[in-house]
């Protein structure tokens, strides 16, 4: 397989050790997360996201998810304390769903699945830039956010309104002033573990940061994300859904939790 890679039986997670072999490597993700063998660690700092609106850059349809981007030249937009060491920048959020509400998120819970997850990407700043981060131990911190459905989430509105103009791989349009802090849930409970990019290249760089409690969703606001395409304008169009790794082998690895 070239490098190119997507969510189907040809090209799909089950495929990608053939050119990406880390996908069997010691610590990769997503994984099942059972909460009654997360160990509470009352070392675990406070986790504190400062999000500056300003710092919208826009948003894309890459053909496996849609990113909203974040410029990250300077330190207006960071993750710092939690589990991590130093500063994070934001860098992009994205999001991995389902063709239906059964399925969808990367983590799970117990084997509870969730018809969505968001992730949230920040890159260490002790690292020059985002490209050199991806490749080291500690060079990334993802924040993942379960939604779960229910009543139609306001905050996510101006999110999904954009999809409409990025429909097809490749589309971007303008986004700008959009603050990600109100997608998240009112209390920052965690669990945390040391693992990898869900997406080629699974490098092994990411300190997750998965979130206790999810934010809601409704179906009608889960049939705007399935309303996307992997596939760009010409081709014969895909729909965008289950672009969501399994959870991968915990092989020893602990997870622990931030509350009790
Ligand atoms: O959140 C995830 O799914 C993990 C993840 C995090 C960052 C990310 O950035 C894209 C990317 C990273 C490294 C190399 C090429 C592309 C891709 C995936
Ligand atoms: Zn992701």
């Amino acid at each position: 397989m070239s490098h190119a890679w997507g969510y189907g039986a040809q090209d799909g997670p089950e495929k990608w050790a053939e050119s990406f072999p880390v996908a069997n490597g010691p610590r990769q993700s997503p994984i099942d997360i059972v909460p009654t063998q997360a160990q509470h660690d009352p070392s675990l700092k406070q986790l504190k996201l400062k999000y500056d609106p300003a710092t919208t850059k826009g948003i894309l349809n890459n053909g496996h998810s849609f990113q909203v981007d974040f410029t990250d030249d300077d330190s207006s937009s960071t993750l710092v304390g939690g589990p991590v060491i130093g500063i994070y920048r934001l860098r992009q959020f994205h999001f991995h769903w389902g063709s239906s509400d059964d399925k969808g998120s990367e983590h799970t819970i117990a084997g509870t699945r969730f018809p969505c997850e968001l992730h949230l990407v920040h890159w260490n700043t002790k690292y020059p830039n985002f490209g050199e981060a991806t490749s080291k131990p500690d060079g990334l911190a993802v924040v993942g956010v379960f939604l779960k459905i229910g009543s139609a989430n306001p905050r996510l509105q101006k999110v999904l309104d954009a999809l409409d103009d990025i429909r097809s791989k490749g589309r971007q349009t303008t986004f700008s002033n959009f603050d990600p802090k109100t997608l998240l849930p009112a209390t920052l409970d965690f669990w945390t573990y040391e693992g990898s990019l869900t997406t080629p290249p699974l490098l092994e760089s990411v300190t997750w940061i998965v979130l206790k409690d999810p934010v809601s969703v409704s179906p009608a606001q889960m049939a705007k994300f399935r309303s996307l395409l992997f596939t760009s304008e010409g081709e014969a169009p895909s729909c965008m859904v289950d672009n969501f790794r399994p959870p991968q082998p915990l092989k020893g690895r602990k997870v622990r939790a931030s509350f009790k």
